[in-house]
């Protein structure tokens, strides 16, 4: 099995590249919606969100107050690398579960949506490829404004709260091109998919000749090698 990372920049087109890669029958795991998990009311980051930010960012209903709390992390760093501090392990753990389940479940290779991927030191060399869902800044900028009800302000806080796509690019091993319109994205989506696939061709292919020129420890040292890369 291998692990695919995905990421991008905020409101850069990740949600509607992944429904394209669930609607071709793809396991992924999203870490937005498991950051949303992690947060609930009694969980231990509920509990250190709330020591550290203060009933203020607490809804009536004991839920985290999204809305405030993103204010308070995208215009103050520290905040939000304390806000990270405490959601990150949990969210990794909660990610590291899902993986195993989809291995039992025998998915040949799961996607992890992970909008801060590049920007998590490490957390790339476990990934077999990283695709990178690009937009350029000024549609990144506009498409968050209308989605998110944003000022100009409020959006360039947010974008520039990450590592700026075009770097994030040179780290990539592959990249979709969101600037466009839908369909050319699904374009792209439906060829990386392809290449997924194909890569799983490539390995049983390796294992078949390798087994064929080496004989069974050659298999084992080709499952190994495979396993541990
Ligand atoms: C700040 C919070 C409360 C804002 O919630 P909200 O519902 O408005 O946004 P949502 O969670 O849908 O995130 C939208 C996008 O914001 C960006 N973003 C979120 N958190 C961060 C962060 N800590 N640093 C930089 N960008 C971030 C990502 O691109 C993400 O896709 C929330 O994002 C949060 O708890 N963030 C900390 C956990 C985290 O790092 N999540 C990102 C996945 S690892
Ligand atoms: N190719 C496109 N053409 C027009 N609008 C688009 C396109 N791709 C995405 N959008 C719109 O842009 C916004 C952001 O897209 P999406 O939610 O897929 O990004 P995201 O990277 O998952 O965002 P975030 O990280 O902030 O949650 C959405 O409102 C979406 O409908």
């Amino acid at each position: 099995m291998f692990l695919v990372g995905l990421s991008g920049g905020i409101a850069s087109g990740k949600s509607t590249v992944v429904a394209v890669l669930r609607e071709l029958g793809c396991a992924v795991i999203d870490a937005d919606v498991i950051a949303r998990q992690v947060v609930q009311p009694h969980s231990k980051a509920h509990q250190q969100i709330l020591q550290h930010f203060g009933t203020e960012i607490l809804l009536e209903n004991g839920e985290i107050n999204r809305e405030a709390l993103g204010n308070i992390i995208f215009s103050q760093p520290e905040k939000r690398r304390l806000l990270n501090s405490i959601t990150h392990p949990e969210i990794l753990k909660e990610m590291l579960k899902q993986v195993l389940k989809y291995f039992v479940l025998g998915y040949r290779y799961v996607i992890l949506d992970i909008p801060l991927l590049f920007e998590t030191r490490g957390l790339t060399r476990f990934m077999k490829y990283t695709v990178l869902v690009y937009c350029d800044p000024l549609t990144q900028r506009e498409r968050l404004m209308k989605r998110s009800g944003l000022a100009v302000a409020e959006a360039e806080a947010r974008i520039s709260s990450q590592l700026p796509l075009d770097e994030k690019r040179k780290w990539a091993t592959h990249v979709i091109d969101n600037s466009g319109d839908r369909e050319s994205t699904r374009r792209q989506v439906l060829r990386l998919h392809a290449r997924l696939e194909d890569s799983l061709d490539f390995l049983w292919a390796r294992l078949a000749v390798g087994t064929a020129l080496t004989g069974f420890g050659g298999l084992v040292f080709l499952l190994i090698r495979h396993f541990i890369s």
